[in-house]
């Protein structure tokens, strides 16, 4: 048997079985999706993080590229209380590593108990538990990887349904996923995908009926060119965001952010609109939330099982944010009507810019 471990940190150790050696470390989280094995392990959101599934059972359907939320595995590690052989070989074949037959009801205890850490993993022949420290030992926190939107943006823009009708979305890529792009064809949108870092003139040379930020990994407070973008053009253009989005939308308008514990990462998050009573479910994947809002937004979705802002709505700005993910992949689709919200003000607005006829 491959030998793995998994240090916590404290220096706490646990012994697995090893199912794709190497040594790998990050921010340990854990998901409690029980389907979206191939979107959570593809969403870029995960950069930087080592995700433990705690439904027992993962691959039980195989790996489909169709799937894919991205081009790449980007968890740094995979922990799992089982991994089929379709999982783990793809997992190989990415170079990630992975360990299964772990007690992962005491690894997500932990994690409760303690919060998202940072861990250090060594699977391999030869591995030993000092192999797995020495990689907590060189693990960084999630707020250090301060230039983190550059491991997962485009490097150029990249424009997407330049034939359709519908509006102009300038999507801020902090690692955006497939899908977020998908919907928003979907509904005739021509999608300019800008680098996370995109200045005024890449924005203007798009000139967008919409600035959308999208998901991404890491601590919002250093995504620093996507809250400027925000802030100066949420005065004549809509503003939408989703998850990193809505965070960063809110660090942008005088609003805060913090870490959570140990954030939501699953398929079943219960969220009430507060002025319908409408509860949805929804698929989240974040470790920080919105502390304050803000004078300019008002908080209209919060998550029922601990209140935290949801949905955001500006005050006197068109904007509109969701802290989960609407595109629902994976997850339920309740939430796929915020495209429609977002493109339907991004079509007001553009109406609105074009001179009456007498
Ligand atoms: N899915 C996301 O966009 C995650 C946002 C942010 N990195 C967080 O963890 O809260």
């Amino acid at each position: 048997m491959t030998a793995a471990y998994v240090a916590l940190e404290g220096g706490h150790v646990l012994e697995g079985r090893g199912r794709v050696s190497g040594t790998a470390r990050g921010e340990l989280v854990f998901t409690t999706a029980y389907t979206g094995y191939e979107e959570s392990l593809t969403d870029p959101s995960y950069e930087e993080q080592v995700l433990t599934f705690s439904y027992p059972l993962i691959g039980n359907y195989g790996v489909r590229e169709e799937r894919f939320e991205d081009d790449r595995v980007h968890p740094r590690a995979v922990l799992a209380k089982e991994l089929t052989e379709d999982v783990a070989d793809w997992l190989a074949d990415e170079g990630v590593p992975a360990i299964d037959h772990l007690d992962t009801r005491e690894v997500v205890t932990d994690i409760r108990d303690e919060g998202a850490m940072k861990c250090g993993i060594a699977v391999g022949e030869d591995v030993t538990e000092e192999d797995a420290l020495e990689q907590l030992e060189a693990c960084k926190a999630m707020s250090e990887h301060t230039d983190i939107g550059a491991q997962v943006s485009v490097d150029e823009p990249v424009a997407h349904g330049a034939d359709n009708d519908g509006v102009d979305v300038a999507l801020v890529d902090c690692g955006a996923k497939g899908s977020i792009v998908d919907s928003l064809l979907e509904r005739d949108a021509t999608v300019h995908v800008l680098p996370y870092d995109a200045d005024e003139a890449d924005v203007e040379a798009v000139d967008p009926d919409v600035l959308f930020i999208s998901n991404g990994p890491g601590d919002p407070a250093n995504y620093e060119d996507a809250i400027s973008l925000v802030q100066t053009f949420v005065e004549d253009r809509p503003v939408a965001g989703i998850c990193l989005g809505q965070q960063i939308v809110a660090e942008a308008l005088g609003g805060t952010t913090e870490k959570m514990t140990f954030g939501h990462r699953g398929v079943n998050q219960p969220v009430i609109d507060l002025e319908s009573g409408r509860v949805v479910m929804t698929t989240q994947n974040h470790g920080y939330t919105v502390d304050e809002p803000g004078e300019h937004l008002e908080v209209t979705q919060v998550n029922v099982n601990d209140d935290t802002p949801e949905g955001l709505d500006g005050v006197e700005y068109d904007v509109i944010t969701r802290q989960y993910h609407p595109e629902a992949n994976p997850g339920p689709k309740d939430t796929l009507d915020f495209f429609d919200d977002v493109l339907a003000m991004a079509d007001d607005q553009s109406q609105e810019a074009v001179p009456a006829d007498d």
